[in-house]
């Protein structure tokens, strides 16, 4: 089965690339590596371009006709830029994904698994597990922009007679555990991406962005699925088109339960045995006391389940870390890629 994947060398994307070849499919990446590494894609055909690129979507099909499926991950994902720039991002995520998807349909393409967020739903209070009809209320012009994509792909779906999953990702964590990829963005804001920061210089003091809110240690809940894990959603979701009829299904991808910001540090802690000094600073503005999913569709439905543990997680970010600083293996400078596609 041939896989056309937008986005393929992105964290999440490149994870997948690396789970549908040993799944035996053969992926085909796009991506125009405006983020992203040349080299998380190599040994698979890579094709370096825009998603609006008409041209380029000429000559991919042109070259592989047999192309069944669509994964899109193309999309820019800085929520923070989103409420600075919405323009660019309802151009990229909702305009030229829209614009892609119609492409790829009148191509014959008839399966799609398109990654959303779980930011599309109204915030949580951390007190219980979030289905997938729970109320969406996107707070950002990033989040907006997916679930107004999710509506697209479920009208164009009924258009075409095309069979779709929208899987709304919870908090992504970990790398690839054979290191092919994993998160390669300087300076993170994300919890896990400061804390290995923290160990790749031996220790520091970590900051809690508040600890008043209506949990169980007033620390903001949060639900962080494996990585590889999520890729294996995407080979489940896959088989579910394979079998499904014409629409869209929405499915959540996490690990079924919260963990708060203190109990991901004390994780973090055990896991390294680092003695890093803890501070709780004031609330982020725009966080929320948090949710965690509710993964009974994604077991009735697709099949899956989580496997992998929060601190099998952090254990594969830091490996991830010390080859990916180190300039190990496969990992080249932005000025070397290799002009492929
Ligand atoms: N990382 C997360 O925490 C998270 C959470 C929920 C959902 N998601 C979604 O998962 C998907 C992948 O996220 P990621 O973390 O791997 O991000 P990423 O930035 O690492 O990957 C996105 C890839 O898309 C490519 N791209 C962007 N715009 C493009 C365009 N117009 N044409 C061609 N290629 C383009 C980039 O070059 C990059 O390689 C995104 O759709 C994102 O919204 C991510
Ligand atoms: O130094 C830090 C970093 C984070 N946190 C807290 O840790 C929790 C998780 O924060 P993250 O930034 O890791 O994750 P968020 O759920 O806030 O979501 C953000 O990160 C996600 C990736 O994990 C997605 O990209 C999402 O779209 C983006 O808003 C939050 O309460 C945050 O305030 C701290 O206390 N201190």
């Amino acid at each position: 089965m041939k896989v056309l994947v937008t986005g393929g060398a992105g964290y999440i994307g490149s994870t997948v690339v690396s789970a549908l070849a040993e799944a035996g499919a053969v992926p085909v990446v796009l991506d125009s590596l405006v983020q992203g590494r040349a080299e998380f894609a190599a040994g698979h055909s890579l094709y370096m371009g825009d998603i609006a690129d008409v041209g380029m979507l000429d000559r991919i099909f042109a070259e592989h006709p047999d192309i069944s499926t669509l994964m899109h991950f193309a999309a820019r994902i800085d929520v923070e830029e989103s409420t600075r720039l919405p323009s660019l991002y309802y151009r990229e995520n909702l305009c030229k994904g829209a614009a892609l998807l119609e492409e790829v349909l009148r191509r014959g393409v008839r399966r799609v698994i398109f990654s959303s967020t779980a930011a599309v739903y109204r915030g949580g209070d951390g007190s219980r597990g979030l289905p997938e009809d729970a109320p969406t209320e996107p707070l950002s012009p990033y989040a907006r922009s997916k679930l107004m994509f999710e509506g697209v792909l479920s009208d164009l779906c009924a258009q075409f007679g095309a069979s779709a999953v929208a899987l709304r990702y919870f908090n992504p964590v970990g790398a690839d555990p054979a290191l092919r990829s994993g998160p390669y963005k300087p300076d993170p804001s994300h919890i896990l991406g400061k804390l290995t920061g923290l160990a790749a210089v031996g220790g520091g003091e970590f900051v809690i962005n508040g600890d008043d809110y209506p949990t169980r240690d007033g620390t903001p809940v949060r639900d962080y699925v494996h990585v590889w894990d999520l890729a294996r959603a995407h080979l489940s979701a896959l088989n579910y088109v394979n079998g499904a009829g014409p629409g869209c299904t929405v499915v959540n991808v996490g690990s079924g339960s919260g963990v708060t910001v203190r109990e991901f540090v004390d994780a973090f802690m055990a896991v390294t045995g680092l003695p890093l000094t803890v501070r709780v600073g004031g609330r982020r503005p725009g966080d929320t006391a948090g949710a965690y999913a509710d993964t009974g569709q994604a077991e009735s439905r697709l099949g899956w389940r989580p496997e992998r543990s929060l601190e099998e997680g952090i254990r594969d970010a830091l490996a991830w870390e010390e080859r990916f600083r180190a300039g190990g293996q496969g990992v080249a400078r932005r000025e070397e890629r290799p002009a492929w596609g």
